[in-house]
């Protein structure tokens, strides 16, 4: 098929893609999510990538545990778990992003958890910051808004935290875990927009009200469709921002995406999760995209099904076409 794929408005050119693997489940307690990014790659995604689509592939073949960052105590911080842990990891992966991006490629990251989160994005805005001179704008599709403060949080799991931590509505003391976040790794609440909401906190909801961010819940779909909302969101960023695409797989219906840790009823299908990232990758506008928790271990009807709804939004999210 014809190449190369994403236009090069914010890249240094339209072929280069840096891939991340990150085995990570330390933002929430089920077991098994480290294990998404090597179900990802061996059912053949960055192979896809690099033969149908003709990327120039940057990867190191290595799917990232950061096991040696781990430290060996990690008591609560504030009702968080694991903040040590999820520091230290999302740390590391920033840097590893903010390498990629730097270079002006675009960035895809598999996770892991949506803790990662904090790492991918906080790594792209400092790179697109010093690249271009720009802040870059958000697209979180998702069931859920992510964006407990640790002190509004009921689970105490972080990766129901990340958006909190990188708007700045959530910080952290410089010595205390995640006191390494700094304002050249923050995107604004103005640029933030979601898609796919259906499992909203009462204390998320506050947040969302109160700072005017942009939400499209599955309320909004149905009332529009999706051509409609896609329209409204991407008229709400504007045709001159990067964009940074994190898609948490249970925004897919369970009937499409069994296999993750928090999965919610009366979700996206499919082809609006496709249609999505095509719309996304339309703008040629997309400089990084994260995908999480596929949960491999959680076999109700098959992995193979979650799986490859994952490799489905990445190849739409990279400009693969239906013709
Ligand atoms: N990335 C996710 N799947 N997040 C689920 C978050 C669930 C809930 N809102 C919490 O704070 O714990
Ligand atoms: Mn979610
Ligand atoms: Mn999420």
């Amino acid at each position: 098929m014809d190449a190369p794929t994403l236009q090069p408005k914010f890249l240094k050119n339209g072929t280069d893609l840096g891939i991340v693997a990150v085995g990570f489940s330390g933002g929430q307690c089920k077991a098994g999510v480290d294990a998404a990014p090597m179900a990802l790659i061996e059912s053949g995604l960055a192979d896809q990538l690099k033969d149908d689509l003709e990327y120039n592939i940057h990867f190191d073949n290595k799917v990232h545990s950061y096991t040696e960052l781990l430290p060996s105590s990690d008591p609560d911080h504030r009702g968080m778990k694991k903040p040590r842990a999820v520091s230290a990891v999302t740390q590391a992966l920033s840097q590893q992003v903010y390498d990629h991006a730097k270079e002006g490629r675009c960035v895809l990251t598999l996770g892991g958890d949506h803790s990662i989160a904090i790492g991918t994005i906080s790594g792209t805005a400092k790179a697109i910051r010093e690249r271009l001179g720009r802040d870059m704008a958000v697209i979180w599709v998702d069931a859920h808004a992510d964006i407990n403060t640790p002190e509004t949080s009921d689970s105490g799991n972080i990766h129901g935290m990340p958006v909190a931590f990188l708007t700045g509505l959530a910080s952290d003391k410089p010595d205390a875990p995640f006191g390494w976040l700094k304002d050249e790794h923050r995107v604004s609440v103005k640029k933030l927009v979601y898609i796919g909401l259906r499992d909203v906190d009462r204390g998320e909801k506050k947040i969302l009200r109160e700072h005017g961010i942009k939400a499209f819940s599955m309320h909004d779909i149905d009332r529009h469709g999706i051509g409609k909302v896609m329209d409204m969101a991407l008229g709400w960023i504007g045709s001159d921002t990067p964009i940074h695409l994190s898609f948490d797989i249970d925004a897919l219906d369970p009937r499409f995406a069994p296999s993750t840790g928090t999965a919610v009823r009366g979700g996206l299908t499919l082809r609006e999760g496709d249609f999505i990232a095509e719309c996304v990758h339309e703008t040629g506008s997309l400089v990084a995209l994260d995908l999480v928790e596929v949960n491999p271990s959680l076999e109700e009807a098959g992995a193979a099904e979650t799986v490859r709804s994952g490799v489905s939004i990445v190849r739409c999210a990279l400009g693969d076409t239906l013709l």
